[in-house]
Formats: structure tokens, C-alpha cells, sequence
């Protein structure tokens, strides 16, 4: 099994620059999105949740009502990687 390394502070804060919306906060990449309803929201999530399962990587999330609190980590590396980077792109793509 390979193992993924955590990005290097440098690697990360590059990555930032290409991730509108996203911060670190307590290690994780980190996100708050809000939409027009509950239905939206949901919509959102179950459109994120299938990229996740196909990209065998989910995210750590929380909805109330019409928000979704989303924050990315790798626990099999301990850190922020390049999955998490690349689940965030299509984080974006899926917010629009
Ligand atoms: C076996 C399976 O692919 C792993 O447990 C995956 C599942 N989803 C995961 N998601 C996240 N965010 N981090 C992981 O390390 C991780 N590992």
C-alpha cells in the first residue's frame, strides 16, 4: 500500500492560491457554503458524497438547514494531501 505524504507548508499555501473559499483551521482544509435551501444543500452533499465514494475519499462534514461546513484531511497520512486538495477542486466545481 503506497502511502500519501502531507503537503508541505509551501505546497499547501500554492494549493490556497487555486482553492477559492478554503482555509486551513485546525489542520484541515476548511470550507462553510451556503445555498438558497435545504434542498439545495442536500443536493450538494449527495453530489459531493458520490465523487467521494469514486474517489475512495470523504469528507468531514456538517448541514444545517441550508449550510454545509465541509473540512478535508487525510487520516491515513495525518495531514492535508493532494487528495484533499484535488476533493476540494471538485468541491467547487459542484458548488457553482
Ligand atoms: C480503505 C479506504 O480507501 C480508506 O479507509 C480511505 C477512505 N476514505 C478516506 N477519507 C479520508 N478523508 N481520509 C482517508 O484516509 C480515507 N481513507
Amino acid at each position: 500500500m503506497s502511502t500519501l505524504a502531507p503537503l508541505s507548508k509551501e505546497e499547501l499555501n500554492s494549493a490556497l492560491t487555486q482553492l477559492s473559499g478554503w482555509s486551513v483551521k485546525n489542520g484541515k482544509l476548511h470550507r462553510q457554503l451556503q445555498f438558497a435551501s435545504f434542498v439545495e444543500a442536500f443536493g450538494f452533499m449527495s453530489s459531493v458524497a458520490l465523487v467521494a465514494e469514486a474517489a475512495g475519499h470523504h469528507p468531514e462534514w456538517f448541514n444545517v438547514y441550508n449550510r454545509v461546513t465541509i473540512d478535508l484531511t487525510t487520516h491515513d497520512a495525518g495531514g492535508i494531501t493532494t487528495k484533499d486538495v484535488e476533493l476540494a477542486r471538485r468541491v467547487n466545481t459542484l458548488a457553482k
